[in-house]
C-alpha cells in the first residue's frame, strides 16, 4: 500500500500554486516589458535592453512552466494511490487529466480559438436564442434614435468597412459627450491590440474601435489608405489609438467591430474579442463589445469570457441612444481619474501610462495653471489600499525633505480621499531606470540610508530615472527606525536585482 500521506499532497498541490503565482507575476512583468516596448521615443540601446529583458523573462517564464509541468507530474501518482486507499485527498480536482491539460493550455495560449469565427458565431446565437438572450429591442417612438431616417439611408450607400467606421465615428463621439462621459471614440482597425497568446503575437487581433478615457490610450497616427472617398470622409479631428497597455483592459469602456452584413463570422470574431479581453490575470469578469452593419448594431455582454446576453436594435429605433449610452461600461478608475484631474486642476490626454504595481495606476498629467509636468498615482475604494496610499504620501513628504535629490516630491495637498478611491500628486515623472548607471542606483540606496531612510522596498521597479539621477518612489513600506541589519539585506536584495537585470556587481 502506498504511503502518500494529506500533507504530502498539500505540499505539492501548496507549491504548484505557487508557482503559478510566481508564472502571473512574471507575465506581468513582460507585460509592463512590452508597454515601454511600444513607446515612441525609444533610443536603439532602450530597445535592446528591453528586448534582453523580455528574453530573460521569458527564459524564467519557461522554466516555471516546466517546473510546473513537473509538480503536477509528481501529484498524479499521489492522487491516484489516494484514489486505491479509498479515502479522497483534501483538494481532489474533480477534472480529468485531458481537462486539466487542456486547462493548462489555455494558460499557455490564452484562448487562441480552436475553431473558426463563423462556427464559433453560429453555434453562439443558437444557443442565445434557445436561452432568450438574444433580445430585439422593441424600440420607442417617443425617444431619440442614434441615427435619423435620412442619416441612415446615407450609411447604406457606404460601400467597405472602413466607410462605415468612418461614418459611424461622429455619431458615436456624440453620444459619449451627450451623457458627460469622458469618454473618446478611438479607431484601430489598422493597428493589432487585442492579445491573444502569451507566447506569440502572431493572433493579435485589431478591432475597428476603442472607445476609453484617453488616460489609457496610446496615441496612433491614421492610418494610411488610398480610397479617396474615404479620405473625405476623415475628418481632421478623428483619433486613432489602441490600448497603452493590455493590463488596462479592465476599463474599456466599449471594443467595437463594424461589418457591411453582420454574418456569423463577424459575431465569432467579436465573441473570440471578448473572451480574449476577460482572460488572464488582469482580465476582467465583464466586458461590452458592439458589433454594427449598416441598418443595425448588436450590444454584446461577455461575462467571465463568455457571452451572456445580446441585444440587437436599428439605427433609427426610437430609444437606441439611450439604450447605447448606458451600455458603454463605466468603472471605478476612469472616475477616480476625473475626479482627480478636478481636484488637483490637471488634465490627462492619451500616451500617459506611466505604469501600474500591485496597489495603484500612474499617470502623467499636466497642471492646467503652469502646464507643470506631475505623475498621479491612483488606487481604489478599500479602506486598505487608501491608507496605504496616505501613508506613502506622508512618508515620501518626510523623505524628501531629508533627502531632495533621491526621494521623488509630493506636491502640497497632493493627496484626496473620493468615493471610489483616492490619489496622490508626484511632482515629477521620470524615465526608466535603465537610462541609469546601475552604481548609482546603489549609491543612492546606500544614502538614504546614511540619512536614516529605509526604503522597505528598494526593487529597480521603484527607481526612476529624474534629471540624469537615480530617484525613488513608492515609500509605503519606509521607515525611520535605525536599523543596520535591514540596510544591509535591503542594499544586497538591490544588489542581486542590479546584477540580474544590468549585469554589473554593483557594490
Ligand atoms: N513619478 C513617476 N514617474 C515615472 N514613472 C512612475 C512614477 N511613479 C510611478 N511610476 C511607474 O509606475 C510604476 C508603479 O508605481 P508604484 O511602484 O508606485 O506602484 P505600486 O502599486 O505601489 O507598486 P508595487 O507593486 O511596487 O508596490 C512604477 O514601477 C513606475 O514604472
Amino acid at each position: 500500500m502506498n504511503s502518500t500521506t494529506t500533507s504530502e499532497i498539500d505540499q505539492v498541490i501548496r507549491k504548484i500554486e505557487e508557482v503559478e503565482e510566481d508564472i502571473r507575476n512574471v507575465e506581468a512583468k513582460i507585460e509592463e516589458v512590452e508597454h515601454k516596448l511600444g513607446q515612441d521615443d525609444l533610443k536603439e540601446s532602450d530597445i535592446e535592453y528591453y528586448r534582453e529583458e523580455k528574453k530573460q523573462l521569458r527564459d524564467k517564464e519557461k522554466q516555471l512552466r516546466e517546473k510546473e509541468s513537473d509538480l503536477r507530474q509528481e501529484r498524479k501518482p499521489q492522487m491516484s494511490n489516494w484514489l486505491m486507499d479509498g479515502r479522497p485527498p483534501l483538494h481532489l480536482n474533480t477534472k480529468t487529466d485531458d481537462e486539466l491539460r487542456v486547462q493548462q493550455q489555455s494558460t499557455l495560449e490564452r484562448v487562441t480559438p480552436q475553431y473558426s469565427p463563423a462556427l464559433v458565431g453560429k453555434r453562439e446565437l443558437f444557443k442565445l436564442k434557445q436561452d432568450k438572450k438574444f433580445i430585439t429591442f422593441e424600440g420607442k417612438d417617443d425617444q431619440p434614435s442614434i441615427l435619423s431616417n435620412v442619416e441612415a439611408s446615407e450609411l447604406v450607400t457606404k460601400c467597405t468597412d472602413h466607410q462605415v467606421v468612418a461614418f459611424i465615428m461622429p455619431y458615436l463621439q456624440g453620444i459619449i459627450w451627450e451623457s458627460g462621459n469622458n469618454y473618446f471614440v478611438y479607431n484601430s482597425e489598422e493597428y493589432k491590440w487585442v492579445e491573444t497568446s502569451t507566447e506569440t503575437s502572431a493572433f493579435n487581433e485589431k478591432p475597428d474601435l476603442l472607445v476609453s478615457h484617453p488616460a489609457f490610450v496610446k496615441k496612433k497616427s491614421p492610418f494610411k489608405c488610398n480610397d479617396e472617398n474615404l479620405k473625405k470622409m476623415r475628418r481632421l479631428n478623428d483619433r486613432y489609438g489602441i490600448l497603452a497597455a493590455w493590463k488596462l483592459r479592465s476599463f474599456i469602456g466599449l471594443t467595437c467591430e463594424a461589418k457591411q452584413n453582420i454574418s456569423n463570422s463577424a459575431f465569432g470574431e467579436v465573441i473570440n474579442y471578448g473572451a480574449h479581453i476577460c482572460h488572464g490575470r488582469h482580465g476582467p469578469t465583464r466586458t461590452r463589445l458592439l458589433l454594427f452593419d449598416k441598418k443595425e448594431l448588436w450590444l454584446i455582454e461577455i461575462v467571465n469570457g463568455g457571452v451572456s446576453q445580446v441585444v440587437r436594435c436599428k439605427w433609427t429605433d426610437g430609444g437606441s441612444r439611450t439604450l447605447l449610452q448606458e451600455f458603454i461600461l463605466q468603472n471605478w478608475l476612469v472616475k477616480v481619474i476625473d475626479q482627480s484631474c478636478k481636484q488637483f486642476g490637471l488634465a490627462i490626454e492619451c500616451d500617459s501610462y506611466l505604469g501600474s504595481g500591485a496597489f495603484g495606476y500612474v499617470f502623467k498629467a499636466k497642471r492646467v495653471s503652469d502646464g507643470k509636468q506631475l505623475a498621479l498615482k491612483v488606487t481604489g475604494w478599500e479602506e486598505k489600499y487608501i491608507l496605504r496610499l496616505e501613508l506613502e504620501y506622508r512618508r515620501m513628504e518626510k523623505a524628501h525633505l531629508v533627502c531632495p535629490e533621491e526621494v521623488m516630491g509630493v506636491e502640497e495637498d497632493g493627496f484626496a480621499v473620493f468615493e471610489h478611491g483616492a490619489a496622490i500628486l508626484l511632482s515629477d515623472v521620470g524615465d526608466h531606470y535603465s537610462r541609469l548607471d546601475p552604481q548609482s542606483i546603489m549609491d543612492s540606496l546606500k544614502y538614504l540610508h546614511q540619512n536614516r531612510i529605509l526604503h522597505g522596498d528598494a526593487r529597480l521597479e521603484n527607481v526612476v530615472c529624474l534629471n540624469g539621477k537615480p530617484c525613488w518612489i513608492d515609500f509605503a513600506e519606509s521607515s525611520f527606525e535605525f536599523a543596520p541589519m535591514s540596510q544591509a539585506a535591503e542594499c544586497e536584495q538591490l544588489r542581486e536585482s542590479i546584477l540580474d537585470r544590468f549585469r554589473y556587481n554593483a557594490l
